[in-house]
This record gives structure tokens, sequence and C-alpha cells, in this order.
């Protein structure tokens, strides 16, 4: 079935998570397909915007791409309004990333958009001999708080393209109207006056 115009969506969706965690690195991954071993930390926040289709639809998200240090958290609230989906990243080698990404799940909860699709990434899922978070921890975690789950690694491009596409078959669709959009009025007087001045 073709697609129609009310599937296809545009979503804000914000990357938040500590510094170093790979948040710039995965949207670069995901948008462009690449990814540098000296990726910059982020100033401010940076702005991406990419499509990808799901059945019949397809999602525009337009991505944020929050800086994770410190001094810039207070700027965080201007990405996440509004947003439908947010992917909160941490570091699967660093213990003290987990504890941030929790952090902002709370801070979502009670000041995000209570219908945003939340996804936590574990990233760096390449460097499996430097691991501090075990997977069922995090698993657990996002389970007891209504998130998907996913490790991903910007490196290697494991899982990146997925988060993004489990994101936007989650994001709520707008209903079809009750009633047609287009509805065929007739106009009963002109058909009848039609019909009794046509001649032939
Ligand atoms: N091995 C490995 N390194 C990664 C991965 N993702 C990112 N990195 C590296 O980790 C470092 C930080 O990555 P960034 O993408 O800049 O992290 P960020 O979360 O955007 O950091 P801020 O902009 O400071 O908030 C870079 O040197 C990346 O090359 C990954 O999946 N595997």
């Amino acid at each position: 079935m073709a697609a129609t115009a009310h599937n296809n969506l545009n979503a804000k969706l914000v990357l938040l998570g500590d510094m170093g965690a790979g948040k710039s690195s995965l949207v670069i991954r995901f948008v462009k397909g690449q990814f540098l071993e000296f990726q910059e930390s982020t100033i401010g926040a940076a702005f991406f915007s990419s499509t990808v289709s799901v059945n019949n639809s397809t999602v525009k998200f337009e991505i944020w791409d929050t800086a994770g240090q410190e001094r810039y958290h207070s700027l965080a609230p201007m990405y996440y309004r509004g947003a439908a989906a947010a992917i909160i990243v941490y570091d699967i080698t660093c213990t003290d990333s987990f504890v941030r990404a929790k952090k902002w799940v709370q801070e979502l909860q009670k000041q995000g958009n209570p219908n945003m699709v939340m996804a936590l990434t574990g990233n760096k899922a390449d460097l499996e001999d430097k691991r501090k978070v075990t997977a069922e921890e995090a698993h657990l975690y996002a389970e007891e708080n209504g998130l998907f789950f996913m490790e991903t690694s910007a490196k290697t491009a494991v899982n990146v393209n997925d988060i993004f596409y489990e994101i936007a078959k989650r994001l709520p669709r707008a209903q079809p109207a009750q009633n047609p959009a287009g509805m065929v009025l007739v106009d009963r007087t002109a058909e009848g006056s039609r019909t009794a001045s046509c001649c032939r």
C-alpha cells in the first residue's frame, strides 16, 4: 500500500549523556556512515537530520546532539523540550556515565514530554574487555523505567541504525480521521434542478 501523507512524520530527537559517551559519534555514524577515532567534544549542541523508512511511512528525524560537559547542562531543556524522542547514551566502560544516564532519565521523566519515546544506549560495545556496566544491569533499569535498551558501537556500527529504526517504529502515528478528510458534498438542489432542466 502506498504511503499516505499523514504517515510521514517529522520528529525532534535529542541525544543526552555524559561527555565522551559517544553521542556525536553515534549520530555521525547514523547520518554519514563515518567514525572518527578523535571526535571533538561538542560545544553547545549540533543539529543533523536524516530520514528512515518504516513500513509504509517515513520519519524525518531532526536531531539535536547536545554537549555532555557539565557546563552546558542548563541548555539541555531547550533541546529536549518538545522532543518526540530521546537517546540517552552511556559508555559501557565507564560506570559514572551510566550514573549520569540515569540522572538524565529522571530529568526527562520530570520535565520532558510525557509521550517521549526514550532509548537507553550502552555505547562502545566493541570495548568488551574494558566493560564496567553489564548489559543485564542496564536492561533491568530500562525495563523498570519504560525505556528500550540496546548496546551500540559507533566504531563498528553495531545496532546504530537499529536504534533509530526502533524509535521510528515506536513513535505515535496520527490516527486516521473518523470521517474521510475530503468529503464529497452533493448539492441536492442543484442536482435536482440540473435534472429538471435537462432537455435531452
Ligand atoms: N571504541 C569506541 N570509541 C568510541 C565509540 N563511540 C565514540 N568513541 C570515541 O569516544 C570519544 C568521544 O566520542 P564523542 O562522540 O565525541 O562523545 P560525545 O558523547 O559526543 O562527547 P561530548 O561532545 O563531549 O558530549 C571519541 O574519541 C570517539 O572516537 C565507540 O563505539 N567505540
